[in-house]
């Protein structure tokens, strides 16, 4: 299966955990590139070391989470290859996948719950892109990257 970059700060560690279990449970390969415990950090750090890593194609997806996810998702977006979003509820997790081929799944870990984060991420995971007029739409902002 698909292996998956996973990072957090202090504010989405305890998310973090239980987000890296449950796909362990799945069956992923989940390599974690911190933080690794409640310890308070800063977020630019984590969210540009799995950012880097799908932006050079070293991954093709991960999970960064923060306690908002806001942070996170600025981070990521600056860079070229990513195209990071925060989705905090699964309409949009589904929807990010379907339309918008994101690479990059943010969430807030002081933000939702631990059974809406594993419906998200599992959603997040296997929901395809559609292709089609959306292909056109990303080749306008990212070069279909
Ligand atoms: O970057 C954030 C907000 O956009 C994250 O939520 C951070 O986790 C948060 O700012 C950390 O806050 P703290 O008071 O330093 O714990």
């Amino acid at each position: 299966m698909l292996p998956l970059a996973i990072g957090s700060d202090h504010a989405g560690y305890e998310l973090k955990e239980i987000v890296k279990n449950y796909l362990i449970s799945l069956d992923f390969k989940v390599d974690d590139f911190g933080t690794d415990s409640e310890q308070s950090v800063d977020y630019p750090d984590f969210g540009a070391r799995v950012a880097g890593k799908v932006d050079s194609g070293e991954y093709e997806r991960a999970i960064l989470i923060c306690g908002t996810g806001i942070g996170m998702s600025m981070v990521a977006n600056r860079f070229g290859h990513v195209r990071a979003a925060l989705c905090n509820d699964l309409f949009s997790a589904i929807m990010s996948r379907r339309h918008n081929d994101a690479n990059i799944l943010v969430l807030g870990g002081r933000v939702i719950g631990t059974e809406l984060a594993r419906e998200i991420v599992q959603a997040w995971i296997q929901t395809p892109f559609e292709g089609g007029r959306h292909s056109q739409r990303l080749e306008k902002f990212c070069g279909g990257n």
